[in-house]
């Protein structure tokens, strides 16, 4: 299977709220057309009323490419038993669902449908997501599309084991969330000193924009970078003993909740 076969065959997502319309959007830039999606959604947004083409709330293919199902976990055993028909078949179920195991998908689908477990996360809207994959047998060999797909919204990365996943979501799923409020924190902090809010705001944002991309792209590691901007008895120094201090604890126990919180999502 490859793209040709989901833009003959059809993507369907079942579920279109804020992950959902961030990979749409990353998809409609290039790699796919409105016509070539569905979407089963009881409150769709203006975004998605407004698309042309689009297959807003309409019957479905009888054989879809592939189903990515992007609703809330909670909603999942309302939302999953409508798609029942497509189970145990030639459909792939790609779920970006946090907590919800493969397995409650082959219970639901039938233990022959091919499933791939994704964790993509929201800077897919500008084709900066990140997205960790692992398949069920079944699954495996549409691997490839998925990825084909996810690279089309940003990079891709194969787990070994889906006991990963827990972990993956704590850093890299809700990990945007944190960045942005280091964002808010930074601004406040600026207007603390002084700064105008709006003024705080463009400097808060460009700089964690900025070192992102220079994080990313640089041949040196983050904490290279780091002492590339810590002066000898500078400002950055007195400023990251603060830090230093409370940080790297926090950010701990920040992702270990965020990991709990995904482990008691399979109840
Ligand atoms: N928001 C994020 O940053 C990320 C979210 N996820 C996962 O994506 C999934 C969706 O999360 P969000 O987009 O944030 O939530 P959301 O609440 O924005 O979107 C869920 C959508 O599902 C729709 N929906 C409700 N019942 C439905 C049904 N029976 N059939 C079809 N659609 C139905 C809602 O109207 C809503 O538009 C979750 O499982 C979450 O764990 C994964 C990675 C990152
Ligand atoms: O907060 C959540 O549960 C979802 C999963 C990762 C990001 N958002």
């Amino acid at each position: 299977m490859d793209m040709d076969d989901l833009k003959d065959r059809g993507l369907v997502l079942l579920g279109c709220g804020k992950m959902g319309s961030a990979m749409l959007e990353g998809w409609l830039a290039g790699a796919l057309e409105p016509h070539h999606v569905w979407v089963r959604d009881p409150k769709p947004s203006d975004w998605l009323q407004g698309l042309d083409g689009l297959h807003l709330n309409q019957s479905l293919p009888d054989a879809p490419a592939m189903v990515l199902v992007a609703v809330k976990p909670q909603m999942m055993d309302d939302a999953l038993p409508e798609l029942r028909a497509l189970g145990n078949g030639k459909t792939v179920f790609l779920s970006v669902a946090a907590g919800t195991a493969i397995a409650k998908y082959e219970a639901l689908l039938g233990d022959a449908t091919p499933v791939i477990r994704a964790m993509p996360n929201t800077p897919a809207a500008v084709g900066r997501g990140i997205t960790a994959l692992v398949a069920n047998a079944k699954g495996a060999p549409s691997l490839p599309l998925a990825e084909k797909l996810l690279q089309a919204v940003g990079q891709t990365v194969r787990l070994d084991s889906e006991d990963q996943m827990d972990a993956v979501t704590a850093v890299s799923g809700s990990g945007p969330a944190y960045v942005f409020h280091m964002i808010e924190c930074l601004a406040q902090a600026g207007e603390a000193q002084g700064l105008d809010a709006e003024l705080a705001l463009a400097l808060a944002k460009a700089t964690v924009g900025g070192a992102g991309h220079l994080a990313e792209n640089s041949p040196k590691d983050p904490g290279q970078l780091r002492v590339d901007v810590t002066s000898p008895n500078g400002t950055t120094e007195a400023g990251l003993k603060v830090l230093m201090a409370d940080l790297p604890d926090l950010v701990k126990r920040t992702v270990a909740a965020a990991a709990d919180r995904s482990r008691e999502l399979k109840g």
